[in-house]
């Protein structure tokens, strides 16, 4: 963990402690990146203390890029916990159903269709995500193939007018509209006195510049940016964060530091 003021930043948080929220991207952030997408599971200890937050701090929200179902999947331990899948195209709130955008439901088939073709035109090497109302094209586990991978998500983009997002060697192709992170970020934290954001790739960004947004309408608003490092990111979320960590399994340290605090 690196800014030198952060003793200050947890003690103003745990002052707010019950008017605070607690956002977390899921891949890079909560759990290791992996070369397959289904073996991926949260780092050790993050249930744990996901949970304590949750009970002393306030509400931890998880915003991904993966569908809630999986989400929900892998916090099964957590049934309060909110996910927002899909980049908030996709809501599953504590014991209810998930809820889909309804701008996202023209776009199943569109979808469906893309995720065949991918794997159809697409090198070996490349791996095809198909999430049902977005379809990831991976290219991890042969990197020399990004180029073509990235121009052919372009193309695609382009003809059926989607959106193109590019993370962590994939590139991702999504409905058109405004709904990202950062718009679950400011429905979010209506009414709330501090909230923190954990993630460690661009699309990170825009939840990133919420939380900006929010503190600059509301100077008495605390808001809290923490990057999760790696090499593949780049420094612009580094450098846009208040506070950073070298890796998913350095977040339950950062977070116990914060409840250690916490009347
Ligand atoms: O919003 P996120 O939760 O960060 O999701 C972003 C993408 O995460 C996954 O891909 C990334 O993690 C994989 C597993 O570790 C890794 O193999 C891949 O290279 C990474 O890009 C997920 O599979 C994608 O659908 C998400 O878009």
């Amino acid at each position: 963990m690196g800014a030198p003021d952060s003793d200050a930043i947890l003690k103003a948080t745990a002052e707010r402690a019950g008017r605070c929220a607690f956002f977390f991207d899921f891949d890079g952030t909560l759990a290791p990146i992996q070369d397959d997408p289904e073996s991926v599971y949260p780092a050790p200890g993050i249930i744990d203390t996901l949970a304590q937050v949750s009970q002393r701090l306030g509400k931890v929200v998880i915003v991904s890029a993966r569908p809630a179902g999986f989400l929900r999947q892998r916090f099964s331990d957590l049934p309060d916990v909110a996910v927002f899948g899909l980049y908030g195209l996709e809501v599953q709130r504590a014991g209810g159903p998930v809820e889909t955008d309804p701008s996202a439901a023209p776009f199943v088939h569109v979808m469906r269709d893309l995720a065949d073709r991918a794997r159809a035109e697409l090198p070996a090497g490349t791996l095809v995500e198909y999430k049902r109302i977005s379809v990831a094209v991976h290219y991890r586990t042969a990197p020399q193939l990004g180029p073509e991978v990235e121009q052919w998500a372009k193309e695609r983009a382009n003809e059926l007018g989607l959106r193109l997002q590019s993370g962590r060697m994939v590139l991702e192709l999504k409905p058109p509209g405004q709904r990202d992170k950062g718009s679950v970020l400011r429905e979010e934290t209506e009414g709330l006195s501090c909230a923190w954001y954990f993630g460690d790739d661009v699309a990170d960004l825009r939840a990133f510049a919420a939380l900006d947004a929010r503190a600059e309408a509301d100077p008495d608003f605390l808001a809290v940016r923490v990057a999760v490092a790696n090499a593949e990111s780049g420094q612009a979320l580094i450098e846009a964060a208040d506070l950073h960590v070298d890796g998913p399994e350095d977040v339950p340290a950062l977070l116990e530091r914060l409840l250690a605090q916490t009347p």
